[in-house]
């Protein structure tokens, strides 16, 4: 396996999880993780990806000990999840997405002095480290009110904060901007590229954007079935299945659909011809490029570009599998 980056921050051979559950009157077993040997080194940015139900947040549970394997091993930051979670929980951060570590009655500031207490922070080492996540994730506005009036995009911000307020060497999110508009997104993806500069952190991260991958990710690991089915770069991910991207252009008249544009495809258009899609593969041309041929054609008086899907993504390296 690859993760050559130092010494290994997560390590599993051959790991393995089922589950036995009810089907009607019988029961059947579940792999949800089957057979899963990676390395992730210290430092590194990791992408877990998959399509829903690939086996990602059981994979996770294992390596923070939530989970128990049914078989293989796991050593995260060097330890046993399960038999050494005490010491683990130290040096791990996680985020669930879809589930709150924050105490919803609370005041966010409670909730990190409760944290704070939990982990064993010197006063000293709380002020300045809350201090700084605060400033950093712009959440003064919000800190002395309750987790359960926050709009998503703030708690998210505290999510992540709370997760990186003892300053772990690993950090796990899942799915840490599922919801988030796109300023809120890029907010919290810039404070983790500068969060990792700084501390050197490992980060482990789930997503269904492929943005986050593309922005925070150097290697992507992407499962199906519990099996790993792709390790490597972006880039080399999509070279092996070709995805493209979609540049939606808004214009000044409804016209013809541009169908004569180098380097892209016309994927349909809306409104007697005013909204365009084009797709066009990264690798090959830009954007920029894209649209300065649309633009001898027609005046554009708007435009988008939208990210692969990670979906969609998964979908083709499946089927390339098949
Ligand atoms: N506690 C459980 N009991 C029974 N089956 C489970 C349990 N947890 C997960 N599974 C099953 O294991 C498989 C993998 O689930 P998992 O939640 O790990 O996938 P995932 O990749 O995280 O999916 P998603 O992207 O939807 O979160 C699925 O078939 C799921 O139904």
């Amino acid at each position: 396996m690859q993760g050559d980056v130092g010494e290994p921050v997560i390590e599993t051979e051959g790991l393995g999880r089922e589950f036995r559950v009810r089907d009607g009157l019988r029961r059947r077993t579940v792999v949800a993780v089957d057979g899963l040997s990676v390395r992730v080194g210290a430092g590194e940015a990791v992408g877990y990806i998959g399509a829903n139900g690939a086996g990602k947040s059981t994979t996770i549970k294992m390596l923070v000990g939530i989970l128990v394997p049914t078989r293989g091993s796991v050593r995260t930051c060097g330890l046993r999840p399960v038999q050494d979670r005490r010491r683990l929980v130290r040096r791990v951060g996680v985020v669930f997405g879809q589930r709150s570590q924050l105490w919803w009655d609370l005041p966010v500031r409670e909730s990190f002095a409760i944290l704070a207490s939990i982990h064993g922070l010197s006063p000293d080492r709380e002020r300045s480290r809350t201090d700084e996540l605060v400033e950093r994730l712009e959440m003064g506005a919000y800190w002395t009110t309750p987790v359960r009036q926050l709009s998503l995009g703030q708690r998210m911000r505290a999510e992540v904060a709370a997760a990186l307020l003892h300053s772990p060497d690993l950090v796990i999110l899942d799915e840490p901007t599922i919801g988030l508009d796109v300023l809120s997104k890029q907010r919290l993806r810039e404070f983790l590229v500068t969060e990792r500069r700084a501390h050197g952190t490992t980060l482990l991260l789930t997503t269904h954007d492929m943005g986050d991958v593309e922005r925070l990710c150097e290697r992507v690991l992407l499962v199906d079935h519990g099996r790993l089915a792709y390790e490597g770069t972006l880039a080399g991910l999509s070279r092996t299945v070709g995805v493209e991207r979609v540049l939606v252009v808004d214009l000044a008249e409804p016209g013809p659909d541009l169908v004569t544009v180098p380097g892209a495809r016309h994927l349909g258009s809306e409104g007697g011809g005013l909204r365009q899609r084009f797709a066009f593969d990264a690798e090959v041309t830009t954007a920029a490029k894209v649209l300065a041929a649309v633009s001898e054609q027609v005046e554009v008086v708007d435009l988008s570009v939208e990210e692969p899907d990670v979906e969609d993504v998964v979908r083709r390296v499946y089927a390339a599998r098949r």
